[in-house]
């Protein structure tokens, strides 16, 4: 900034400068034509008259009085028949530009004529003295005047600037926000800083509430975005639960029980985890629906599955493996567990009074596991087994068939 105060005030200062010399000059330039009025007015007569008397030492005399004058250099006076006499004073330089020239009269006639060499030297030392007086003052108050801006600038307004910088680098959004307060007595008047840092802590107060808001509305956000999900979470899992349950009696369906085969297979082992499956069929069920109604039936289907859920271990899945036939699924259970297991249910069932019905039985098939099965080799011996339960007479328990051993 001082470079370029320096750079306006010394070209202000130059401008000025060149204009005042340039008048001075006119000014000297003035004087010496004056000076050369006075010689003509006042000291010319004199020497005509002594060029007229032919009275060389009077015209000597004379012309060395007009050689001092402070704006002459020197003179030569022609004189005499044809003017070929003459005499000289000074320096006169016959190549030099500017010279006046005057015709000497006496009564009327020409007596001489006189050349007189002006004294340029004065005038140009003149001016290159004043040349390097100006230059020397003005330089001189430009640098004071710059230095004594600069600092004055610093001091009202750049370090006032520095600091608002430095609050503007260490505003942080959300961070406690104090408004800028000025460095200065606070008897200052109302000025344009004032007006500067009003805007600035009402533009940074602004930031800091759109900040608050932001964060507030994120938040809400946030615990839209977390209810939303604990929701769609619970309706997932309803979804999941409801995609395997049976609707009427709140066991697994069948996709459930293909799931729980699923995990039971890839556990079970014959030798050391055996895996049984018990299938139940609710005894000349048609007849409830032909002699009670659809709706005592789906009851009787409720209560059925109710006395199998309450009988089962924790571990064992009961499923709906279509109309009123189930299925029972026992992890870590024996043939003998599995026959001992359905005869309890079974001596459940036919001790149960259904509702509007009465005294119901059911008949039972058991399997489990062997070497190299599969689930669905599994359930097809269950099934055979519990055809032979219906064979045999129903409401009994029948264990599949003993293996061939070749
Ligand atoms: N109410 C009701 N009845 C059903 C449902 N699912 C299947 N059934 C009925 O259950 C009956 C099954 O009859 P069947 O297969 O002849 O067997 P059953 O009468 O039990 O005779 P057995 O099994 O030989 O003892 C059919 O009449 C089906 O309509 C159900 O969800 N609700």
């Amino acid at each position: 900034m001082l470079v370029w105060i320096l750079c306006i005030s010394t070209t202000a200062a130059l401008v000025a400068t060149s204009l005042q010399l340039f008048f001075d000059y006119r000014r000297d330039v003035s004087e010496l034509e004056q000076g050369m009025r006075y010689i003509e007015q006042n000291q010319l007569p004199g020497l005509a008259d002594a060029a007229w008397n032919f009275n060389v030492a009077g015209m000597q005399v004379q012309l060395d009085g007009i050689g001092h004058s402070t704006w002459v250099a020197g003179a030569t006076i022609h004189y005499g028949p044809s003017q070929s006499a003459a005499l000289t004073t000074g320096q006169v330089d016959p190549d030099a530009g500017r010279r006046f020239e005057y015709v000497l009269r006496r009564n009327e006639v020409v007596v001489g004529k006189i050349y007189i060499a002006p004294n340029l030297h004065t005038l140009y030392g003149r001016t290159l003295d004043r040349i390097g007086i100006v230059l020397a003052t003005q330089g001189g108050k430009s640098l004071v005047t710059s230095i004594s801006i600069l600092l004055l600038i610093s001091w009202m307004i750049t370090r006032h600037l520095t600091q608002m910088a430095e609050f503007a680098k260490s505003f942080e959004p959300g961070k406690s926000f104090t408004p800028f307060v000025l460095r200065r007595s606070p008897r200052t008047p109302h000025d344009e800083l004032t007006v500067l840092v009003d805007g600035f802590n009402d533009a940074y107060g602004r930031l800091q509430k759109a900040h608050e808001f932001q964060v507030r509305h994120n938040e809400i956000l946030s615990q839209e975005v977390a209810l939303r999900t604990a929701e769609l979470l619970d309706a997932q899992q309803t979804l999941a639960k409801l995609a395997v349950t049976d609707k009427l009696t709140g066991t697994v369906n069948r996709l459930g029980l293909d799931e729980a085969f699923k995990s039971a297979m890839t556990l079970a082992d014959p030798d050391s985890h055996p895996l049984a499956v018990i299938l139940s069929d609710i005894d000349k069920f048609k007849s409830v629906n032909d002699n009670h109604g659809h709706l005592a039936g789906d009851s009787l289907l409720q209560e059925f599955t109710g006395i199998l859920s309450r009988v089962v271990r924790a571990t064992d899945t009961v499923g709906r493996w279509g109309g009123e036939e189930f299925l029972i699924l026992c992890p870590q259970t024996t043939l003998e567990q599995a026959l001992h297991l359905a005869e309890r249910l079974r001596a459940g069932v036919q001790a149960h009074a259904f509702a509007e019905i009465g005294s119901k039985t059911s008949s039972f098939g058991v399997a489990v596991l062997r070497k190299g099965e599969t689930s669905d080799d599994l359930v097809r011996r269950a099934d055979e087994a519990l055809y032979r339960a219906k064979e045999g007479g129903r409401n009994r328990v029948c264990p599949e068939t003993p293996a061939i051993v070749s």
